[in-house]
C-alpha cells in the first residue's frame, strides 16, 4: 500500500505574487497610492478575460439564440428609483466608535465568530478546516484568532449564525453583536449600530447637474428597459433570452480579497423571459440527469452546510429547485465554469434564503467556488419573476406585456358596471377616465365586493391616484354579468436571470489552475485549459543562431493563420527557464526550434503540465496545437498517437 501523500498547502501569497509579477492584474492608480477595490488587468489577464468572454458567448449567446445588447451605463436616477435601486440596494454598515474605522456590519459578525470558532478548535487541538484562512494574515489581524475554549453550546451557537449569516437584516445584526459581545477587533472599542449604506455610486448627466444619475450597480436595467424592442426583433416569440457584457459600478464599504470584492467589476447577464405559466425548459431532457452539488435554504436554516448531490430532474420534480427553467440554467452554468477550467468538485449551489433575497427575487441560486478564502458567490441565478417590467411599466404607462394569441378563444362570464356617461363626466372632470379605466382594470374578485356594497348601500368608494370617489347609483346604475371573448392573452413574462462576475471567475480560475512543480526551482505553473489561456504557444529557438530565424517565421506564419496566439522568447535564457517563465503565464504549449528543424521541416512540441514532448512536421504540430486551443483534441490523444520525443539539448 502506498504512503498518503500529504495535500500541498495551497499557498496564496505566492499565487499573489505570481500574479503580480506577471502583471495578470495589479491595484489600479498604484502611483498614486491606489484605490481599493480598483484594479488594471495587464496583457495575460486582458487575453485570459477575453477568452472566457468568448467562450461565454459560445456557450450561452450562441447555443441558446440569445439577443446581445450594449446599453448605457450611466443611468438616470428615475430609472434606479423605479427599479428599486435608490431604496433598497445597500449594505449595512457600522463603525468603531472611537477610531473611525468602518466595516461592513454581517463581514464583521463573521470574521470575528470565525476566528472564535478556530480558536476554539485550536485550544482543542483539533485542525482547523480552513488552512489558507489561518495563514490569512490580515483576516487574523481583522478578527484575533487566540485559543479560547469555547463552550460547546456557544460554539454550536456560532456555527448556526454563520450558517445563515447572509440572511440576517442590520438590526439584528446590531442585536448579534450585542449578545455575543462583538468589538472592534483591532482596537476592541465599542462598535455603531449597522446603518443602511447605499452602493451606488451617484452622479449627474449634464452641465446644470439638475439630472441625477447613477453608474448603474448590475447590467439588467438596461436590457429590461429594451424589452418591447427586444421581443419584437424576436418577432414576438417568447420564450428568449437577452444578453449583456458590462462594467457594474458597486460602492462596496470595505472591498478586500483582491479581485473577488471589487469597486468596478465586468458582469456578463442573461435575462432569460418566460410565460409564468409555463416555466418548463424545451431542453431540459438533455439535463436532466445532470447531477449537481446543492446546498438548499431549509438546510441552512437548520444551521447545516451539509450539500446534497443530486440530479437536476430529481431537484426539479422535489420542488427544492423551483422550476425547469432555473434549474437548466444552473446546469448551463456548471458546464460553463467546468469548461474554463474551475475544478467542478469545488462548486457548490447555495440557495437563498428569504431575507438574503434581493429585492426584486423569488428565488435565487448562487453558484458558489470554493477558494482559499471559502465559498465564494461567483454566478447569481435569480427568478426575478415580473418584478421589473411591472414598476417600469407602472412608471412609464408602457405597456411592457406579451401579447398571445389564444388557440381557442376564450368566453368568460364577467361583472360590469354599467357607468352612466352622462353624469361620470361632469362629475368626475379631469379624474373621469382614470376612474374608469381603474373600474375596467378591476378583477373579478374586487367587482363582486363593489356590487355588494352597490347592492346594500347603493353606492361604494374607490381610491384612484391618491384620491377616494364616491361612486353613487347615478353613476353606476348596476353590475351586470356580461359574456366576453378574449383571442388574445396578455402577460408580463417572468425572468429568470443567471448574473455572472467576471472578476471573481477569474480569480477562482487562477487558484485553482495553480500549482508549484515540486523538482528544480519549485516554479510555479498555471495550468490553463488551452482555450482560455492568455497565449497558446511559446516559440523557442535553441539559441540565437540565425540559421533559426526563417523557421521560427515560418512556424509563427503559419500559427497566426490558424488563429493562434505564440510568442517568440528569442532571449539567451536557458531553454528550462524560458519554459518555466511560461509555466507561470500559464501558456500550455512550447514548440522548439533546432539544427534539425533546419535540415528536416520538424519541430517539437512540448506540453505544459506534463513537459512531454513529440517531433514531427511543422504543419502537422500547428494543425495539432490548433485543434488542442479549440478543445477538440487533448493532449492524452495526441501523445497516444504520436511517440514522445526526449533530445537531450532540450531537457529541462
Ligand atoms: N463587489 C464585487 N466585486 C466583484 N464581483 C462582484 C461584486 N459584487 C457582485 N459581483 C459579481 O456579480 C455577480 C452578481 O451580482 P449579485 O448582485 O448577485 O451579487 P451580490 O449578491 O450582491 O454579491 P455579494 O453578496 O458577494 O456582495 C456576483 O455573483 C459576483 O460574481
Amino acid at each position: 500500500m502506498s504512503a498518503a501523500v500529504p495535500e500541498p498547502v495551497f499557498n496564496r501569497a505566492a499565487l499573489e505574487q505570481l500574479l503580480g509579477k506577471r502583471f495578470f492584474y495589479a491595484p489600479a492608480f498604484s502611483l498614486y497610492g491606489g484605490v481599493a477595490g480598483l484594479y488594471d488587468y495587464g496583457p495575460p489577464g486582458c487575453a485570459l478575460q477575453a477568452n472566457v468572454l468568448d467562450i461565454w458567448r459560445k456557450h450561452f449567446v450562441l447555443e441558446e439564440d440569445m439577443l446581445e445588447v450594449d446599453c448605457s451605463i450611466m443611468t438616470p436616477a428615475e430609472v434606479l428609483k423605479t427599479s428599486g435601486h435608490v431604496d433598497r440596494f445597500s449594505d449595512w454598515m457600522c463603525k468603531d466608535l472611537k477610531t473611525g474605522e468602518i466595516f461592513r456590519a454581517d463581514h464583521l459578525v463573521e470574521n470575528v465568530l470565525e476566528a472564535r470558532l478556530d480558536g476554539d478548535k485550536i485550544a482543542r487541538n483539533a485542525p482547523v478546516e480552513t488552512k489558507a484562512d489561518k495563514d490569512d494574515k490580515k483576516k487574523k489581524k481583522a478578527a484575533k484568532v487566540t485559543a479560547v475554549r469555547l463552550d460547546d453550546a456557544t460554539a454550536q451557537t456560532y456555527k448556526e449564525i454563520l450558517a445563515q449569516i447572509d440572511n440576517y437584516s442590520g438590526p439584528q445584526l446590531g442585536e448579534l453583536m450585542r449578545t455575543h459581545q462583538i468589538k472592534s477587533p483591532e482596537t476592541g472599542n465599542d462598535i455603531s449600530e449597522p446603518v443602511v449604506f447605499n452602493l451606488m455610486f451617484a452622479s449627474s448627466i449634464g452641465p446644470t447637474g439638475q439630472l441625477p444619475g447613477f453608474l448603474r450597480p448590475e447590467t439588467a436595467q438596461g436590457q429590461f428597459l429594451n424589452f418591447k424592442r427586444l421581443l419584437e426583433f424576436n418577432n414576438d416569440r417568447m420564450p428568449f433570452a437577452s444578453a449583456q457584457i458590462g462594467r457594474s459600478f458597486r460602492n462596496e464599504i470595505s472591498p478586500r480579497e483582491g479581485l473577488l470584492r471589487v469597486r468596478e467589476f465586468t458582469m456578463a447577464e442573461i435575462e432569460h423571459y418566460v410565460d409564468p405559466c409555463k416555466k418548463d425548459h424545451s431542453r431540459f431532457n438533455e439535463v436532466a440527469s445532470y447531477k449537481l452539488s446543492i446546498l438548499p435554504a431549509a438546510t441552512q436554516l437548520q444551521g447545516k452546510t451539509e450539500l446534497l448531490n443530486i440530479s437536476v430532474g430529481e431537484a426539479v420534480e422535489k420542488k427544492i429547485i423551483d422550476n425547469q427553467t432555473l434549474g437548466y440554467f444552473l446546469v448551463r452554468i456548471h458546464m460553463f465554469l467546468s469548461k474554463i477550467g474551475i475544478n467542478p468538485d469545488r462548486i457548490r449551489f447555495r440557495q437563498h434564503m428569504s431575507n438574503e433575497m434581493a429585492h426584486y427575487a423569488c428565488d435565487c441560486w448562487d453558484a458558489e467556488i470554493h477558494t482559499s478564502y471559502g465559498w465564494k458567490e461567483c454566478v447569481g441565478c435569480a427568478d426575478r419573476s415580473a418584478y421589473d417590467l411591472t414598476v417600469h411599466s407602472n412608471k412609464t404607462g408602457e405597456k411592457l406585456v406579451v401579447r398571445e394569441r389564444l388557440p381557442e378563444p376564450l368566453v368568460e362570464e364577467k361583472l360590469q358596471p354599467e357607468i352612466n356617461k352622462k353624469v361620470f363626466g361632469p362629475r368626475f372632470k379631469k379624474n373621469a377616465k382614470a376612474v374608469e379605466e381603474h373600474l375596467a382594470a378591476l378583477d373579478e374578485s374586487a367587482l363582486e365586493e363593489l356590487k355588494k356594497s352597490h347592492d346594500s348601500t347603493g353606492a361604494f368608494a374607490v381610491a384612484v391616484n391618491g384620491e377616494t370617489f364616491d361612486i353613487t347609483k347615478d353613476l353606476v346604475s348596476s353590475f351586470e354579468k356580461v359574456s366576453i371573448t378574449t383571442h388574445i392573452r396578455e402577460f408580463t413574462p417572468n425572468v429568470i436571470e443567471p448574473s455572472f462576475g467576471i472578476g471573481r471567475i477569474l480569480y477562482c480560475l487562477m487558484e485553482h489552475v495553480y500549482w508549484v512543480r515540486p523538482e528544480g526551482e519549485q516554479r510555479g505553473v498555471l495550468s490553463f485549459p488551452p482555450v482560455v489561456a492568455p497565449t497558446k504557444c511559446l516559440l523557442v529557438p535553441l539559441s540565437t543562431n540565425e540559421a533559426f530565424i526563417p523557421v521560427l517565421n515560418k512556424v509563427s506564419a503559419q500559427l497566426r493563420r490558424s488563429g493562434v496566439s505564440s510568442k517568440v522568447d528569442d532571449s539567451g535564457a536557458s531553454i528550462g527557464r524560458r519554459y518555466a517563465r511560461n509555466d507561470e503565464l500559464g501558456t500550455p504549449f512550447g514548440i522548439t526550434v533546432d539544427f534539425q528543424s533546419v535540415q528536416d521541416n520538424t519541430i517539437t512540441l512540448r506540453e505544459r503540465d506534463s513537459t512531454k514532448q513529440i517531433r514531427e512536421k511543422i504543419e502537422v504540430i500547428v494543425e495539432l496545437v490548433k485543434e488542442m486551443c479549440e478543445g477538440k483534441l487533448s493532449w492524452e490523444e495526441v501523445r497516444a498517437k504520436y511517440p514522445a520525443f526526449e533530445s537531450q539539448e532540450i531537457n529541462e
